[in-house]
């Protein structure tokens, strides 16, 4: 089970994460987020999953800027992935693609419901909430890898409470989190940090 801890700002954060399993530490750089980074806590961040033996994927997560700005944002404070969240197109996912290499796709099935893995030649799928970084939880009923395709992550009001009984319902290749482990919005808790990536780890080797 790959887990991915999103919305981090800083390097203690991150090399905690990383050390509790994390496979991936994920940073938003969005107006109005309230995790939204600067250039200098997401490159500290990029930094403290570069300096593991084990490869860590960097991912910056961004929304409602244009893709070939984003990827060339990726590109110079040195992220491994670019996540596009929500409304971008095929094409904005090609122009991204010319300028970094691992591009990741998030939507939503409730504004997507024909979402699959692959349309948009992304090397992962994240299937969220339909309000991205809300801790909302959305009715997984029905979500499956036979309708998503091969490689996708879960996300969306997951939490160390809830992480377990979502990977048994939904079946995912991975999970995302950011609000389920926060103190406050914005604001990790290392416990539940850890807490939540035991408990998605001791759910998917059961
Ligand atoms: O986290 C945000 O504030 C955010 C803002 C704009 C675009 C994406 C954002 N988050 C994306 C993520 O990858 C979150 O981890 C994912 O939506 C799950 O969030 P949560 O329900 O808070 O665990």
């Amino acid at each position: 089970m790959y887990v991915k801890i999103c919305g981090l700002r800083d390097r203690a954060t991150a090399l905690h994460a990383i050390r509790e399993g994390a496979d991936a530490v994920g940073v938003v750089m969005s107006e109005g987020s309230p995790r939204n980074a600067t250039r200098e806590e997401a490159k500290a961040v990029v930094t403290a999953a570069h300096s593991f033996d084990r490869h860590i994927d960097a991912v910056l997560v961004v929304r409602r800027i244009h893709a070939a700005d984003a990827a060339q944002l990726a590109v110079d404070l040195g992220f491994d992935v670019l996540q596009l969240h929500g409304e971008y197109t095929q094409s904005d996912f090609e122009s991204a693609a010319v300028i970094h290499p691992r591009i990741w796709r998030a939507a939503s099935l409730v504004t997507t419901p024909d979402l699959r893995f692959g349309e948009y030649s992304e090397e992962r799928l994240l299937v969220d909430s339909p309000d991205p970084g809300s801790g909302r939880p959305w009715d997984l009923k029905g979500v499956s890898s036979a309708h998503l395709g091969d490689s996708w992550l879960l996300a969306g009001g997951l939490s160390p409470e809830n992480v377990a009984s979502a990977i048994a319902e939904a079946q995912p290749d991975g999970v995302d989190v950011s609000s389920g482990v926060e103190i406050a919005p914005g604001q990790k808790s290392l416990e539940r940090i850890t807490q939540f990536i035991r408990a998605a780890r001791s759910a998917s080797s059961n």
